[in-house]
């Protein structure tokens, strides 16, 4: 039987993209790029990037380690001046950091001394909320990310899992259209992971947000994704803009499905091609030569 490729679609999936292109571009990259001066010189992160993101979709953005995610993210989020090109937002241009736009970083990037509701209202109460209305909203957005019982613990008191939710629910309490998410889910074990992927796709299924989502996960990024971004390294540029053909809605039974697997496959192609060895290379050259740290006297094997 023929492979499947990721190509393919079912009717469904590609009736689902027609209506995703049918809505408006929010976010627009062109020409982006990011060049930093370090003391090794210049180092050129990210080239000539260019996407359209629609409203309501979710990209995750992947690659292999130093090919500018974490920078695109933090170009997006206007916490990074790009070198060149432009960032737009519903076709205008932007430059710096905007309340469109909310961060969840994989660091708990809470403030320890405030409990969760307040680490929550913080936002609407800097932004000139009366009292009342910051909390009222940070209920709702607590209640809506499941953790109303946790209002007034203080993040110490709170699993991993749960302190990214405050996270969102902290990002998302200033209804920005744009959620920008750098390995949020990074710090957390497997399994509590897949709860919160699990738990963002119903927040995001209830929310008028679009989400570009960084990870270097490839199950996350196929699980959670319309598009994915997949770039190189070194300069830092697009690959490929991949439609994921595993149906919505989603859940873990997909992830041994043969679309999800097409997928993989192909990600890993990009990301992790073969490595051809030198012709007449010598085996034992390739095998290190292991050294014993202990006396050992029984064998494992
Ligand atoms: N502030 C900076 N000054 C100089 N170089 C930087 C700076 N920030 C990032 N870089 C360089 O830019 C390139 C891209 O870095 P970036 O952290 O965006 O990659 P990444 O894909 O997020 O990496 P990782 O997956 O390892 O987190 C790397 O070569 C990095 O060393």
């Amino acid at each position: 039987m023929k492979n499947r490729t990721y190509l393919e679609q079912s009717d469904a999936v590609r009736a689902r993209f027609d209506t995703i292109k049918q809505r408006n571009v929010i976010l627009e990259a062109r020409h982006l790029g990011k060049t930093f001066a370090s003391a090794q010189g210049e180092v050129e992160a990210l080239r000539d990037i260019n996407f359209k993101i629609h409203r309501r979709e979710i990209i995750c953005v992947v690659g292999p380690s130093g090919c500018g995610k974490s920078t695109l993210a933090r170009t997006l989020a206007g916490l990074e001046k790009q070198s060149s090109g432009e960032m737009l937002i519903d076709g205008k241009p932007v430059n710096g950091p905007g309340q469109d736009r909310g961060m969840v970083f994989q660091g708990y990037s809470l403030f320890p001394w405030l409990t969760v509701k307040k680490n929550v209202m913080f936002g609407p109460e800097m932004n000139g909320a009366g009292r009342d209305d910051a909390e009222r909203d940070a209920m709702l957005w607590i209640d809506l990310v499941g953790l109303s019982r946790f209002a007034n613990a203080y993040p110490h008191q709170l699993s991993g899992g749960m302190r990214q939710r405050v996270a969102i629910a902290r990002a998302l309490v200033n209804q920005p259209r744009i959620l920008l998410m750098d390995e949020p889910f990074g710090a957390l074990d497997a399994q509590t992971r897949i709860k919160m992927q699990t738990h963002l796709l119903d927040i995001w299924r209830n929310v008028d947000i679009t989400i570009v989502f960084i990870t270097h996960d490839l199950d996350e990024a196929i699980f959670l994704a319309d598009r994915i971004l997949v770039l190189k390294a070194h300069p830092g540029e697009v690959q490929e803009m991949i439609e994921v053909p595993v149906p919505r809605p989603r859940s873990t039974a997909q992830f041994g499905g043969a679309e999800f697997r097409a997928t993989k496959q192909r990600l890993e192609e990009l990301i992790h091609p073969p490595v051809q060895p030198e012709e007449n290379e010598d085996e034992s050259a390739i095998k290190p030569h292991l050294i014993r740290f202990t006396h050992v006297t029984d064998n494992v094997e």
